[in-house]
Order: structure tokens, then C-alpha cells, then sequence
């Protein structure tokens, strides 16, 4: 046997023992489970542990089978002690352990030790003597003959080499739905992975360069690295639409990270359903960040003046508050702008307050049941109820949106008179019960819920493609990580909807996070810099300051087909990359996609919508290819995707970056303008 064969067979029969361990820390947990149950002091008690054990048991039992390490670690000082086991770390998924009372197996990705395996480098070797990648054979489920080879970087030697197995791992065909990328992360990223819980940053990354990725790799480490205080304060991620939320929620899961919400930001303000639209000049102006100003308002509009005393009677005796008094007080807490629904009990205990000081000269200090009595005195409830009015959010909208002379005084000198207009309803309902909300209404309802009552919050926020959310959405999430931090991840280049963000500052000033971090990632792990350069041909028409990106990928190809029939076209080139590997997105405006779809099945290739990703071929309107890759992405006819939308070429930016290996762009009509190399 040559030297390296029996190492190779060594770290086999370590992995063999990985698995066992493995093996009997499934079958501990489930037994875990039962005990449990049956040892709790409490219900309650039995319930918090029965739960912690069973998602534990589930997170093991729902961990797809796969290699249980990618790397290894030798620290300097354990070669030179001669002695191997305990200064040796293996990196994973997860860590692993005979025992829990013995040293891991395996030591978890987001462990500190770990941090070496991806930070060292010859340069600064971080005490690492070796550095080991294995290499596993690919769709591994980690049977130990898989383990096909390794590749050791000997930094304290001053030895660092590019890895063949990163790089055929950054360039392996893609198929399914978006994976961990824990054996490869890069030291860029991995400074983003661990920033503090406490710390928000925000990621301007160009298409590919691993946003979304680190962003779900941050939420891992947080949860591994806080476990209370997350499970405590919560973790939310929010994504742009379902399609996307599908494509990466099996990420999180392979990680090991089953709790996590993943969700839109509809979801988490559906208080009714959508069931209006708004024309595009109304929801601009319901988008924008003086809304905010507008609601606030009208909703302390509603805030009356006292127009007589209140007299509480008490045994034989009245008390009595001045109309002087109460108008002090309404105004002294207007002054404290605390939320609505604090402020109308800081008025009840004002009152309070007065008839107090009375009686306190009258009869020395009261008790607290007298204290009690008088804030529920029917006068006092009747005066905080005139003045400070129990609202709903909805009600409020609702009266803002419907009622001119209302909206005149909220918005003056907020909003121009034509503004104003755009957002009256024409057919105000009869009550605002019967209202039909539309997406927008929804945000504006939550701002005023906001201003009414704190919503329940979050530790932190994962928020992707944060360029496209407006003012108004930013200030949803704002608000409901108003103590914890935030991890902001998107491409202003990429920015599609109608108020997407030109720059991050302002963006972070709406997320209430100004002082976070923005930080650049250029590096491209995704888009073959054939196709980079390409796309990078759009960056000058795209009205925003991003930096240059460059591509990892050396591979790759790029074919523009100038054809008479773009359907006939589209077919051939499917029918070509189908003899290949990978994926294969099909991209066009979408009332083009019906057509292509049809065209496709009658010359017998099957496909996918963007929904169900059966099928080799995906056929997608350019509007849902946001944060998906394929590994061939064949674009139908640019010019119609362009001329589809106000930010068309932002579209079509966002369409031409979703290739891994090739990219053909299919046109009949000139390829618009911007892409001319000149
Ligand atoms: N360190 C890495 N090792 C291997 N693959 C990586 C690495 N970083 C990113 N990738 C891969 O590159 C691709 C792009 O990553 P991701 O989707 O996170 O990028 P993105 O910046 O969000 O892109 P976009 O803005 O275009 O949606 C994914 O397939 C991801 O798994």
C-alpha cells in the first residue's frame, strides 16, 4: 500500500467511527425523548424538556445522510508532542461524540476552532500545521469508500496552494434546490458568519458572490453560538417570494437548523387577505417613507380635548378635576409621544394622579386599592375614552384612505395635493370593516399598529434582497428589531421594484440600523466571468454606485444567437444542454412563458414551473428568477424583458447572472443598447 492509500484508508475507518457515534446518537436521543417525559418535576417542565429532546431526536433523525466531515485540522504543537489525538480537530455538519463526556469526534463548522479551518492561511497559519480537505465523491451519503481523496496545505511551512477540491466544488453542475456551503465558506464570508450577535452589517454583494448563502450560514452560527438568547428573542428570515423561500429551505435543515422562520414580509403583516390592487401611482406613494408621517397624524388626530370637568364620587364625597387639569395632562402626555395605547393608560394614571394630591390633602396618602378604584371609575374611563380613544390600526387606515378632509389635515405639507389623490379610495367602503386591503394597505396598517402597540420582536432579522423593499416595509421590520440586529443582505444593481434602494445608508436609516456595517462582497462564486462581463455591460445604464465584481469561475460559456424564430431557437439549445449535466432555466417576459412551455412539450422535452422543480428544464417568467441559479440559463428575447417594467434593465441584470456554466441569450428583435460593448 502507498503511503498516501493507507491514509486514505485510515481516515475511512475513522469516518467508520463517526458513523456509529452517530448511529447511537440518534437512537440515545429518541430514547432521551421517553425519559424525559417521565422524569419532569412539572408539566411544564416536561413540556420545555419533552420539546428541546424532541427536536433534537428530529433534527438528528431528518439529517440527510451524508459525509460527517469535509476537513481537519493538525495545530502545530500536536506533530511536534508526537501526540495526534487530542490537537487534531475534524470539522463537520455537526459535531460529533462517542460520549458526551469525551472529546467530539467531530468538532461542529461553526465551533471557534473552526474559524482556523477557513480564516489560516501561510500567510498568518494561525498555529495550523496541516490543513486536510477531504474529498468526497459527489451525491456522497456518506459511505466511507466515498472518500476519494485529500488534499493537505502545510501553512506553518509556508505551503498554501489553490484547492482543486474547492474549486470543483464551487464548479459542479447545479441541480435542485440551493446546499450548504459549509466546507467551502471563504474568509470574507466567515468574518460575516461570526460577526457578533450584537453587530448588523449589511451586504452589497454582486450576483453570485454567496449573500444569500452567508446570510443563512450567519442565522446557523447565531442559533449555535446564542442558543438562549435567540431561542429567547427569536430568528426570522425573510426572503422575496415563495419560489425563493423553497429554493433555500432545505440550507438551513442540512445544517442541522430545523426552527427557523423563513417567510415573506406579507406573512408576517397578514392581518387580512389581499384583496385589492393598487395602480402604480397610489402604492408609490404608500410606499414612501412620509406615510409614516401621514398615519402618525391621523392617528393623534384623534386625540380629543377635555370639554368638562369630571366629577368621581367616592362614599359621600365627589372629586373633581378641573377642565384646566385634564387639558394639561392630555397635553403633557401628547408631548411624551409615548405609543398610543401607552399613552392612553399614562392619561387614566395622570387623573389619577390629580384626585390623589387631593385626597392625600384631605385625608393623608390613599392605599392602593383606592388608587385602583378610582382609575376604574366610571368618569375617569368615560374621560380617557373621550379624549384618548381605544383605535383600531385599520380604522385609522381605513378613515386616511377614505375620507378627504381627514387625509388634508394628516398629510399637509407632507404630501401634494395630486398625492393625495393617488391614494383616495374612489368607492370608500361602508364601513372600514368591509374594506378590501390591498399588499400596501397592509404595510400601512402595521405602521399604525406600530404606533399603537410594540409588535412582538426579534433578536435578529436575516433580511435578502433588501434593496427592493420600500421605506414603508423597511420601518415593518424596523420595528420588530427595534432591541436586536439585523443582517441585510442585496445588490443595489439588482433592485427591481419601483422604490428599490439606490443607496444603503438611506436603507439602513428606514431599517432603523444606520450604524450598521456595509460591507462589499465582489468575489463570484456562481456566474462564469465570461457571462460577468457581459452582464457588467448593463452596470453604466443601472443608475447606481456598486463595485466591480470578478468570478471565480474560469469555466463556463457564453452564446448570443441573433435567430428569425425564438421559440424554434429556444427548443434546439434545450434539446443541446439536456445531453449535458445540470440544470436548466428557461427565462422570458412572462407572456412568453406559456408559449415556450407548450412549444417545449410538443417537441417532448418536459418542464417545470418556478413552483414544482421536477423536471431537468425550468421554464420561469423574468420576474421570479430573483436568488435562483441554474446551471444553463437560456434567455428568451432581452429587448421584451427590458421593455416589461420601469427597471427592465435591472431585470434583465438580475435574468442574465442566474447561469453557473452557460448562458445562451436567444433574440429576434436588436439586443438593447445597453448591452453593446461600445
Ligand atoms: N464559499 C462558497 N463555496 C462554494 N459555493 C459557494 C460559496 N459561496 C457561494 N457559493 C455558491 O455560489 C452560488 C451563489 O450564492 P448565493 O445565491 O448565496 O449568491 P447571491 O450573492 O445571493 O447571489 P444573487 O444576488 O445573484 O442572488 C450558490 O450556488 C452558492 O452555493
Amino acid at each position: 500500500m502507498k503511503p498516501l492509500d493507507h491514509e486514505l484508508s485510515q481516515e475511512r475507518t475513522y469516518h467508520d467511527t463517526c458513523r456509529a457515534a452517530m448511529a447511537s446518537m440518534v437512537e440515545e436521543s429518541a430514547e432521551q425523548v421517553v425519559i424525559g417525559e417521565d422524569v419532569s418535576a412539572s408539566g411544564a417542565d416536561a413540556e420545555a424538556l419533552g420539546y428541546t429532546l424532541r427536536s433534537r431526536a428530529k433534527a438528528l433523525l431528518e439529517e440527510p445522510d451524508r459525509p460527517l466531515f469535509f476537513g481537519r485540522l493538525s495545530f502545530e504543537d500536536s506533530l511536534q508532542a508526537g501526540d495526534h489525538r487530542r490537537q487534531t480537530y475534524y470539522i463537520g455538519r455537526r459535531r460529533l461524540s462517542e460520549h458526551p463526556s469525551t472529546p467530539p469526534l467531530v468538532v461542529d463548522w461553526r465551533a471557534p476552532v473552526s474559524s482556523t479551518f477557513y480564516q489560516a492561511s501561510a500567510k498568518d497559519p494561525q498555529g495550523v500545521a496541516v490543513r486536510r480537505r477531504f474529498g468526497w465523491a459527489a451525491g456522497s451519503r456518506g459511505a466511507s469508500e466515498d472518500l476519494s481523496g485529500m488534499e493537505d496545505e502545510h501553512l506553518t511551512a509556508g505551503e498554501s496552494g489553490e484547492s482543486q477540491i474547492v474549486a470543483s466544488e464551487i464548479e459542479r453542475p447545479r441541480v435542485g434546490p440551493m446546499r450548504d456551503i459549509a466546507a467551502t465558506i471563504q474568509p470574507e464570508q466567515d468574518d460575516l458568519v461570526r460577526s457578533q450577535l450584537t453587530d448588523s452589517v449589511c451586504v452589497q454583494g454582486a450576483p453570485g458572490t454567496g449573500k444569500t448563502a452567508v446570510g443563512l450560514h450567519r442565522a446557523a452560527y447565531l442559533l449555535y453560538t446564542y442558543p438562549q438568547r435567540i431561542q429567547r428573542s427569536g430568528l426570522l428570515i425573510i426572503g422575496p417570494n415563495r419560489t425563493f423561500l423553497k429554493y433555500i429551505s432545505e440550507v438551513l435543515p442540512s445544517l442541522g437548523e430545523i426552527d427557523i422562520r423563513q417567510c415573506m414580509i406579507a406573512d408576517e403583516i397578514a392581518r387580512h387577505p389581499v384583496q385589492a390592487q393598487d395602480a402604480e401611482a397610489a402604492a408609490a406613494v404608500k410606499h414612501d417613507s412620509r406615510m409614516a408621517q401621514v398615519l402618525r397624524q391621523a392617528l393623534y388626530a384623534r386625540v380629543g380635548s377635555p370639554s368638562e370637568s369630571v366629577a368621581v364620587p367616592d362614599g359621600s364625597y365627589r372629586w373633581r378635576i378641573s377642565v384646566e387639569e385634564l387639558e394639561e395632562i392630555v397635553a403633557e402626555v401628547r408631548e411624551e409621544a409615548p405609543l398610543y395605547a401607552v399613552g392612553r393608560e399614562r392619561v387614566r394614571a395622570r387623573a389619577v394622579q390629580v384626585l390623589q394630591r387631593q385626597v392625600e390633602r384631605r385625608a393623608g396618602p390613599p392605599n392602593n386599592e383606592w388608587l385602583r378604584k378610582m382609575g376604574r371609575a366610571k368618569p375617569i374611563s368615560a374621560f380617557v375614552d373621550s379624549v384618548w380613544r381605544k383605535v383600531q390600526p385599520e380604522e385609522v387606515v381605513a378613515s386616511v384612505l377614505s375620507d378627504p378632509d381627514i387625509l388634508t389635515v394628516a398629510a399637509d405639507g407632507i404630501l401634494s395635493a395630486d398625492e393625495q389623490k393617488a391614494i383616495l379610495w374612489p368607492k370608500p367602503p361602508r364601513s372600514w370593516k368591509s374594506a378590501k386591503w390591498s399588499e400596501a394597505d397592509l404595510v400601512l396598517i402595521d405602521e399604525v399598529a406600530g404606533l399603537i402597540e410594540r409588535p412582538e420582536g426579534y433578536g435578529h432579522v436575516v433580511v435578502d434582497e433588501a434593496q427592493d423593499l420600500s421605506p414603508m416595509q423597511c420601518r415593518v421590520i424596523g420595528r420588530r428589531v427595534d432591541f436586536g440586529s439585523v443582517t441585510v443582505l442585496g445588490d443595489l444593481a439588482q433592485g427591481t421594484t419601483p422604490w428599490a434602494a439606490r443607496n444603503w445608508p438611506e436603507q439602513l436609516v428606514h431599517l432603523g440600523k444606520q450604524d450598521a456595517q456595509v460591507v462589499p462582497l465582489t468575489m463570484g462564486f456562481r456566474v462564469p466571468a465570461k457571462v460577468v462581463e457581459f452582464a457588467n455591460r448593463l452596470i453604466g445604464s443601472l443608475d447606481v454606485d456598486v463595485p466591480p465584481s470578478r468570478s471565480l469561475r474560469r469555466d463556463g460559456e457564453l452564446m448570443i444567437r441573433n435567430v428569425p424564430d425564438t421559440v424554434k431557437a429556444t427548443i434546439e439549445v434545450v434539446r443541446a444542454a439536456l445531453e449535458g449535466e445540470g440544470s436548466i432555466g428557461v427565462i422570458a417576459d412572462a407572456p412568453e412563458v406559456m408559449s415556450l412551455r407548450d412549444a417545449l412539450a410538443d417537441a417532448g422535452i418536459e418542464t417545470s414551473t418556478s413552483d414544482d422543480t421536477g423536471s431537468r428544464v425550468t421554464v420561469l417568467p423574468a420576474e421570479v428568477a430573483k436568488g435562483l441559479e441554474y446551471d444553463h440559463v437560456v434567455v428568451v428575447e432581452p429587448a421584451a424583458i427590458v421593455e416589461a417594467e420601469t427597471r427592465g434593465l435591472h431585470r434583465l441584470y438580475v435574468v442574465l447572472t442566474r447561469a453557473v456554466s452557460r448562458l445562451d441569450v436567444i433574440h429576434r428583435r436588436p439586443l438593447p443598447m445597453a448591452l453593446d460593448p461600445a
